[in-house]
């Protein structure tokens, strides 16, 4: 379990956390997500007590500061991944374990675990990014821990090792350890996180279920086909629903649910071919719910110049 609590950090004219109070649940993933420069990082270092600011964070009731041997307590891989320039990937980490009491056996095991096993005595600077990660999980894998704090794990993985990354940490949370990952990739963090802390510009916007964040930032849609759909949308907006026509002339319907659509259809005599819910994606909430956070705001592309037709006259 971890508890954070009034986590703030300013560097000068910028509050990069902004009292941010949360706690992280043993037995599933959670997810941390926010917009570029959001603070998710400086958030991250604030808990590992690695930058000054103010707030205290508790793994299982301590700080890590106060941890004996913090590697046994709480596995780490952030941003930058400092290796060894000229040891092998092994020999970095039996250095790493020695230091901690972990056994040369434990490396072994961590470097088979993360599929590092047939490159294990070559250098980690010539290892690919994604092979970089999979040597920071390694690392932060080597004391056993009961918790897992990951900054962008699957960065720099090709689709098999975004997969890879996604069941093993879902294997690690149903071994009851606690995992707090953030990442970018809104389509992977739904099928890997159950729950969420999602921040914008430093402040905390939401701390739950995945499912509750998308029911609350989005609204879900009701779809209709019908072979009277022009009537039927008269009828729909008449009984006060929004109604845009979608592919192959669907009907998306909002602002009514799905019960009182297939009512309406009944009372009004309407033949349905289809009539279903549409879920929004955890995409389209963190856009909604994230959209005036965000630090940088890129210009509309600016649209290509219209065609006019035929060769200009000279
Ligand atoms: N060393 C620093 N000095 C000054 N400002 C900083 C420093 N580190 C971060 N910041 C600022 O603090 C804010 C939060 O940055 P942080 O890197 O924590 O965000 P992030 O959510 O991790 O971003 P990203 O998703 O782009 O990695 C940003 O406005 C950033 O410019």
């Amino acid at each position: 379990m971890i508890t954070a609590k009034g986590l703030y950090k300013r560097y000068r004219k910028t509050v990069a956390v902004n009292h941010l109070s949360f706690d992280v649940r043993p037995g599933v993933v959670t997810g941390f997500l926010g917009p570029n420069g959001s603070g998710k990082s400086t958030t991250m270092r604030l808990m590992l007590g690695l930058d000054h600011g103010e707030g205290q964070t508790l793994f299982d009731g301590e700080a890590f500061t106060d941890i004996r041997r913090p590697m046994n307590k709480v596995g780490t891989l952030l941003e930058a991944k400092p290796f060894h320039p000229t040891r092998s990937a092994r020999n970095h980490l039996r250095m790493l374990a020695s230091a901690n009491g972990v056994g040369d056996k434990r490396v072994d095991e961590v470097m088979e675990l993360v599929g590092l096993g047939s490159v294990k005595r070559k250098k980690p600077k010539g290892y690919s990014l994604g092979m970089a990660q999979r040597l920071g999980l390694a690392q932060a894998l080597l004391g056993d821990p009961r918790i897992l704090l990951l900054d962008e794990p699957t960065n720099g993985l090709d689709p098999h090792g975004i997969h890879w990354m996604r069941d093993m940490l879902k294997h690690l949370a149903s071994e009851g350890r606690t995992i707090f990952v953030s990442s970018h990739l809104l389509s992977e963090m739904q099928l890997m996180a159950d729950e969420l802390v999602v921040i914008g510009r430093g402040h905390m916007i939401f701390n739950g279920d995945v499912d509750q964040f998308v029911r609350d930032f989005t609204q879900s849609t009701v779809i209709v086909r019908s072979p009277s759909a022009e009537g039927f949308t008269a009828a729909l907006e008449g009984a006060g629903a929004e109604v845009a026509k979608g592919k192959d002339g669907e009907l998306i319907v909002s602002g009514m649910e799905i019960g009182a659509v297939g009512h309406l259809a009944f009372t009004e005599n309407v033949e349905l071919s289809e009539l279903s819910t549409r879920s929004a994606s955890l995409e389209e909430a963190f856009m909604s719910a994230t959209g005036s956070s965000e630090e940088f705001i890129a210009a509309e592309p600016i649209a290509p110049a219209t065609k006019t037709g035929g060769s200009a006259n000279a």
